[in-house]
């Protein structure tokens, strides 16, 4: 078995797309790792990078303490799963599935025992004498399963592998995809953009944006704890509510979040309050998902915010309400980002904030050399977008309500905000107090 070490590996596609920019990931021997992030973040550039099929453009990639930057695909020890594992159409399943072991030379009998094992455990042993056109689409993936890891590799790269099936068929794959890595205790990495395969499968979640990681952790660190904003918006349904707020300190260096007609205040012992208390009058961002409301009468609690529902979603086991309250709310996708990091003729196509990319100016030069040495052309950092930016706002608060037996659309809306289960990120969304790792 084997871990892995990405050493700030950068990719700058011919033609000057930066895919990947200077990451840096550590994948423990035997851990489930999932690649976490929207699409075009540069998920299938590194996995392909960590297989060999990809160049780097700068950086190293180790397998334990081997460095395998130079080595070929083969001599890597790595098997790969894509979205659409292709089969031989001519062979049956068992015949794809011991196409590596005869390969290798391996004795016909102990193939096809290794094959009848790993068709038990991936639930295809009455369709191993079937040619790959008689099997559904979930049949066929797990073949190319069934192949990928019959020579027991040291590491195990699936891109994607259940995105081509229907909802039952991906539960399904996917729990058999756990316990069976989990058996074989080989080092997975596993691209997704399904924030429900990353929270089930994982041992640990990167995610990632705009080629970095922005986040890594436990699912529930990554959950409850998250580093910034765009991570605390990639994970849930419904997305966390990002809203502004002006940091106000009243006497006893009291911390309120003013939204504009309403306020929420800290108790003066969080720790968030002693941080806060130094930036009066300054922008933050409160993140708050629907379980850090609850609704109220107006009984004048403390932390009440009040607002108009806009319109009730059913949906089936709850439903979904859209509360306009006066405050703005911003887009998580949006917050401190870079929006095109393409260089084209000296200059990114569109500004960004690029999270952070202000942290260090050398970071910064180093990587302008890497895409000048790549594309000859010269990379200009993108300025800060600012935070109240049109493309950011959205109307509403959106929670989840068990019960509306008295609420309807139009009506007045009274919510207590949990303060302990709020987060606060600075104006470039990352996260005001420490993140617990
Ligand atoms: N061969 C290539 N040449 C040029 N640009 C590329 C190439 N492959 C990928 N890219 C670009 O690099 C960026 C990262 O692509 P990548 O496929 O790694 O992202 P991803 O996160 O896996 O996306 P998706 O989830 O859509 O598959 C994208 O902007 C993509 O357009």
């Amino acid at each position: 078995m084997t871990g892995i070490r990405l050493d700030s590996v950068s990719k700058v596609y011919d033609g000057g797309q930066l895919a990947v920019n200077e990451l840096s990931l550590e994948i423990e021997d035997g851990e489930f790792m999932v690649l976490l992030g929207p699409s075009g973040c540069g998920k299938t550039t590194v996995l392909r990078m960590i297989a060999g099929l990809e160049d780097l453009t700068s950086g190293s990639v180790w397998f334990d303490r081997t460095e395998g930057t130079g080595l070929t695909p083969r001599d890597r020890g790595v098997a790969m799963v894509f979205q659409n594992g292709a089969l031989y159409p001519n062979r049956t399943a068992r015949e794809n599935i011991i196409f590596p072991l005869r390969m290798a030379g391996e004795d016909l009998v102990e193939a096809n025992a290794k094959a009848s094992g790993l068709a038990r455990i991936l639930g295809i042993d009455g369709a191993l004498d079937r040619l790959p056109r008689t099997l559904s689409g979930g049949q066929r993936q797990r073949v190319a399963i069934g192949r990928a890891i019959v020579r027991q590799p040291k590491v195990f790269l699936m891109d994607e592998p259940l995105s081509n099936l229907d909802a039952t068929m991906r539960t399904e794959l996917r729990q058999e995809i756990g316990s069976m890595t989990r058996d074989l205790k080989v080092t997975t990495v596993y691209v997704t953009h399904d924030q429900v395969e990353a929270l089930t499968l994982a041992d640990r979640i990167a995610i990632m944006r705009d080629g970095r990681i922005e986040d890594v952790g436990t699912p529930s660190q990554i959950y409850d704890d998250p580093a910034t904003a765009f991570t605390a918006g990639f994970l849930g349904t419904p997305r966390i509510n990002l809203m502004t707020a002006t940091v106000r300190v009243a006497s006893h260096h009291r911390v309120t979040l003013d939204f504009g007609s309403q306020s929420i205040a800290l108790p003066p012992t969080d720790r968030r309050s002693m941080i806060l208390r130094d930036h009066a009058g300054e922008q933050v961002v409160v993140g708050a998902r629907s379980d850090a409301f609850h609704v109220t009468l107006d009984g004048g609690e403390a932390n009440q915010l009040s607002g108009t529902i806009r319109t009730l979603e059913f949906h089936g086991n709850q439903w979904i309400a859209f509360v306009t309250a006066g405050i703005e709310l911003l887009n998580p996708d949006l917050i401190g980002v870079t929006r095109s990091r393409r260089v084209r003729g000296g200059r990114p196509t569109s500004h960004s904030a690029g999270s952070r990319a202000h942290r260090t100016a050398g970071r910064v030069s180093a990587l302008a050399a890497k895409a000048r040495s790549v594309i000859g052309r010269e990379y200009t950092p993108p300025p800060p977008e600012p935070l109240a930016s049109a493309t950011h706002r959205r109307s509403d608060l959106v929670l989840e309500l068990d019960n509306v037996a008295n609420l309807k659309a139009h009506d007045t809306i009274h919510l207590v905000v949990d303060v302990n289960r709020i987060h606060i990120f600075d104006q470039q969304g990352r996260r005001v107090d420490r993140v617990k790792r």
